[in-house]
């Protein structure tokens, strides 16, 4: 159903699309518990963050859209890879999806920066968040993300934080 929503095959309310996403991690969340106590590393291209923040750039309420994340494993650091939309643009892939618009990244973006203002400042146990200059060579850009990530490598001591909840 997502997929086809993507591809603008099908139409859904703003809600049941961010219900949908949100159902998708949650399908998850019992395997990605599991590989952390492990100690497996789990790397998620995209997560909560990405779903409030196109949720909101329709207008959806921010309280509204992250109260289905609330309770999801939490991320112990985001990368946040920061690109000018005009950049984007130019970039492989882009133009085939519903949101690879101009209009639609900028307000996205605008929308990212702000959750990421919120978490640096809340520490409710939503990870730290990083923002990386995307708009640099792959190089570049491979050598911020590990400086970002290299301090966790070996591992992250203590319980598994769930989104938004302190345990
Ligand atoms: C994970 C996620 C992605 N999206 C959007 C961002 C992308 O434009 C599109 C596809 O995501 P993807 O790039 O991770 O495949 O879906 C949401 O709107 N909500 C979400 O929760």
């Amino acid at each position: 159903m997502i997929e086809a929503y993507l591809h603008s095959e099908s139409d859904l309310d703003d809600r049941a699309i961010h219900l949908l996403f949100s159902a998708n991690r949650w399908e998850l969340a019992s395997s990605i518990t599991a590989h952390l106590a492990q100690g497996t590393t789990v790397l998620a291209d995209r997560y909560s963050f990405s779903g409030i923040a196109y949720s909101v750039r329709k207008g959806l309420s921010y309280e509204w859209c992250r109260a289905p994340e609330i309770g999801l494993p939490a991320p112990d650091l985001t990368l946040f890879l920061d690109i000018s939309p005009e950049v984007a643009t130019t970039r492989g892939g882009y133009g085939q999806e519903r949101y690879e618009k101009e209009e639609v990244q900028k307000g996205v973006r605008q929308v990212f920066n702000k959750i990421g203002r919120t978490v640096q400042e809340d520490d409710e146990g939503e990870g730290k968040w990083v923002v990386i200059d995307a708009g640099k060579t792959k190089e570049e850009v491979a050598e911020e993300l590990w400086r970002a990530v290299e301090p966790l490598a070996n591992g992250v001591q203590g319980s598994i934080n769930r989104l938004w909840e302190k345990l």
